[in-house]
């Protein structure tokens, strides 16, 4: 059962990243970090998502890749690239 979808948690995030406070919003803190913080949260969990692969179960790798997806929405908001702009490429 899903929490939230894709489309869903960007909203959600585009809103943190725009009125939350970085004390209590990990989005709110890592946008206001900048894209070189970004960046390497995401080259982090690329590497647990691969290494859940490699050596964990199904549960673990969908939790790893659930924390890239997360990441990978906080830059795109971070560089003011939307979904549309992402799907436009699929
Ligand atoms: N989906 C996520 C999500 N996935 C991952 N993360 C962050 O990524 C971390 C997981 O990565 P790690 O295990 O590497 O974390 P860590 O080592 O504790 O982190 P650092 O050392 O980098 O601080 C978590 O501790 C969260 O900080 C997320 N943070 C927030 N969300 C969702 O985003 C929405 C907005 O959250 P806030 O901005 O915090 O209000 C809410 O719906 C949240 O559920």
């Amino acid at each position: 059962m899903a929490n939230k979808t894709f489309e869903e948690l960007f909203a959600e995030l585009r809103h943190k990243a725009a009125t939350g406070d970085p004390i209590t919003s990990r989005t709110a803190e890592l946008t206001a970090q900048g894209v070189h913080s970004i960046g390497k949260k995401i080259v982090e969990e690329a590497a647990e998502v691969w290494m859940a692969a490699e050596y964990e179960g199904e549960e673990r790798t969908a939790e790893e890749i659930s924390q890239l997806l997360y990441h990978v929405q906080v830059m795109m908001i971070a560089r003011n690239v939307s979904l549309e702009d992402v799907y436009a490429h699929l």
